[in-house]
């Protein structure tokens, strides 16, 4: 060919790409369409969308985009919905559930939605059969779980914490980790030992998910780079079938000790004996990885909070106080139970507050929309995905006054927009945003406001949490408040603090607490085997422990004062305040503590004015403590 005719070749096909570049510019930046940052076409806003913190980029474009409570953008020919109202999620993922619970593919897991019927992460799953069966499942186990205040396993594993806290206190994150990995796999497979290798299963499945995790899903065209020159298939490859093996392991091994007679109740238990002969689980491998992943799933959900506690209990003193008053007061000076949770309001309230604060999930689970369809006159194609953004949800100054501080009076004081009554029921961090939308809802909501509160309990009731001091300045070490990963659920990045035990004989107590927890839990286990060998029967106990009856409270009548939780005064002044007040304080007879109340002022006034204020509350009569 001629050079001149190579040139005008040349020059004709730079015109149409750029013709076609500009007319895809112009339909992709519609003035009339949805809302949202410019897009460049093909790369959409790929260019400046950081993966580290990319919850506040996307807040950035809400906050500049984002007056209707949602906008476009899109990311590589992927094309997002990011909500940033609660409304416009009700509306999208709950009332238009049914065709608007699919999951994106992520990239680089193999069949992560089980299109092709892997049947394997039940979180990342289509809107397909597969799920549906494993969320019922999931859902059953979990309830019947929760209704049995998880067989004692929290407190078991809770005293177990607090002790490795007092032996090695700069260990915390690993211990945490460890305990609520330990919860999980005794639940699973009634074997605390597997711990490790658990979380680091679930870290392993959880980097890979994320978009922080392998560059391949961001820049996903390099996923279908052939295998033997794709380090990232390889990579994954390895991982995936080293977990699989080891869920797949987990259930033999559980079958095997069953047919000896000695697996303890669990839920693979549950499944060998009972589910397996009503589901339409498959078979073995769909039930080892559906059981699998409810262990992993409910390791770095807990974790991210718990973490976020410490943090905020090191930066709030007051609240700190607080909680540790009203744990002292309401639990008489033992370490708290799911029992007392309905008469620790200011415990929950900096749950919920924390989980305000810090949200671990702060991008929110996307969504997949399975239809085209319209909202507020613009199109959204089928394949889109809506991304409730938690981040902006809360931080929302309408819903949330002073969003950008710890203010867990929000949950306790009327007048705020979120408070709500009862106090035994409320603050409950059960149904917040953090927990995601309509049908894809998280299922271990009750799991993660039990474990909190069994462990933030324990931790109020023995340690007096606080900042490190640098053995050779003196000077305290800083916790951070902005550091952390960028996965999709995060925790606060290693960090240094003190855990000050309150007293030597709380001290002295804890130690007892898990010596007397881990002999009995030996010779339980101990004397079951000799069972099992024996041909004894081991009799489960089913025993379900009585549930708090928050739900049914009814509405409250009478009447009577309640310290606010910022007082000076110690337990026992603030019990003979309510006492002359001609109440039944903490220890009274008969009626329960229905509520504190904190009224009006911030946590500077009071904190300045060091006033004891009485509110108040209303009680029911018909409760007792
Ligand atoms: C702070 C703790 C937790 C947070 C913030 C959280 C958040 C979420 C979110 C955002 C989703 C997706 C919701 C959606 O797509 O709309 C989800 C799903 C799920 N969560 Fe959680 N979660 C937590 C703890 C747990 C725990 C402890 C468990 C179980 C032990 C659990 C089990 C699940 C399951 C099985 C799903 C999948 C539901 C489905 O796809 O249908 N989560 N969670």
């Amino acid at each position: 060919m001629q050079p001149l005719t190579l040139a005008i070749l040349g020059l004709i096909s730079a015109i149409v790409a750029v013709v076609h570049f500009v007319k895809l510019f112009r339909q992709m930046n519609d003035p009339n369409g949805m809302p949202g940052p410019t897009q460049i076409p093909y790369l959409g806003r790929i260019h400046d969308l950081p993966i580290q913190f990319m919850w506040l980029k996307f807040k950035e474009w809400a906050d500049k985009y984002g007056q209707q409570g949602f906008y476009r953008t899109s990311m590589l020919g992927a094309e997002f919905v990011v909500v940033t109202e609660e409304k416009v999620a009700e509306d999208l993922l709950v009332k238009r559930a049914k065709y608007n619970s699919d999951r994106p593919v992520i990239r680089s897991l193999f069949d992560s939605k089980s299109t092709h019927g892997s049947m394997e992460y039940l979180p990342l799953m289509g809107h397909n059969q597969y799920w549906a069966r494993q969320r019922k499942l999931s859902h059953a186990y979990l309830t019947e779980a929760t209704k049995a205040h998880y067989y004692g396993v929290m407190y078991f594993e809770v005293k177990r914490w607090m002790v490795r806290l007092l032996e090695n206190p700069d260990d915390f994150q690993n211990s945490l980790e460890d305990m609520s990995s330990k919860v999980m796999c005794q639940l699973t497979w009634d074997d605390p030992s597997l711990s490790e290798y658990c979380t680091k299963s679930a870290w392993g499945l959880l980097t890979q998910m994320s978009p922080a995790g392998p560059i391949t899903n961001v820049l996903t065209p390099l996923w279908h780079l052939p295998f033997f020159m794709n380090p990232w298939k390889i990579k994954e490859r390895k991982r995936h079938d080293e977990q699989q093996a080891w869920w797949m392991e987990r259930l033999l091994t559980c079958r095997e000790k069953l047919a000896n007679g000695e697996l303890r109740p669990c839920w693979t238990r549950q499944f060998l004996e009972k589910t397996s002969l009503k589901t339409n689980i498959s078979g073995d491998y769909e039930a080892s990885s559906v059981i699998g992943m409810l262990a992993l799933v409910g390791i770095f959900t807990v974790v991210g909070p718990m973490s976020y506690w410490l943090v905020c209990m090191v930066h709030n003193p007051k609240w700190q106080e607080a909680v540790q008053r009203e744990v002292d007061q309401v639990c008489g000076g033992r370490m708290p139970t799911l029992e007392d949770a309905p008469r620790l309001p200011i415990l929950r309230a900096c749950i919920k507050e924390t989980m305000r604060w810090k949200p671990n999930v702060p991008t929110g689970v996307a969504h997949e929309t399975e239809a085209d369809d319209h909202y507020q006159g613009y199109f959204i194609p089928k394949g889109t995905r809506i991304l409730p953004l938690d981040w902006a949800f809360l931080r929302n100054p309408v819903k949330y006054p002073d969003p950008e501080n710890f203010r867990p009076e929000r949950w306790l004081e009327p007048g705020w927009p979120t408070y709500q009554e009862p106090l035994t029921q409320y603050p409950t961090i059960k149904g917040l945003t953090s927990f995601g939308w309509g049908q894809r809802q998280c299922l271990g909501m009750s799991l993660t406001q039990d474990e909190l509160i069994v462990g933030c309990g324990a931790l109020a009731w023995l340690f007096n949490l606080k900042p490190k001091r640098d053995p050779a300045t003196g000077q305290e070490l800083p916790v951070p408040l902005d550091k952390s990963n960028s996965l999709l659920i995060i925790k606060p990045d290693p960090f240094q603090m003190a855990f000050e035990p309150r007293s030597e004989g709380r001290k002295m107590e804890a130690i007892k607490l898990w010596e007397e927890a881990e002999k009995n839990d030996r010779l339980k286990r101990e004397q079951w085997l000799r069972n099992a060998r024996e041909g004894k029967p081991n009799v489960v106990n089913e025993t379900k422990v009585p549930q708090p009856t928050v739900e049914k409270v009814p509405s409250p009548t009478p009447t009577v004062a309640v310290p606010t939780i910022l007082s000076n005064r110690s337990s026992e002044e603030v019990v003979e305040q309510q006492n002359t007040n001609g109440i039944n304080g903490i220890n009274g007879q008969g009626s329960g503590l229905a509520a504190c109340g904190l009224v009006g002022k911030t946590v500077e006034d009071l904190t300045k004015e060091k006033a004891v204020r009485i509110k108040m509350v209303r009680l029911n009569s018909s409760e007792s403590i």
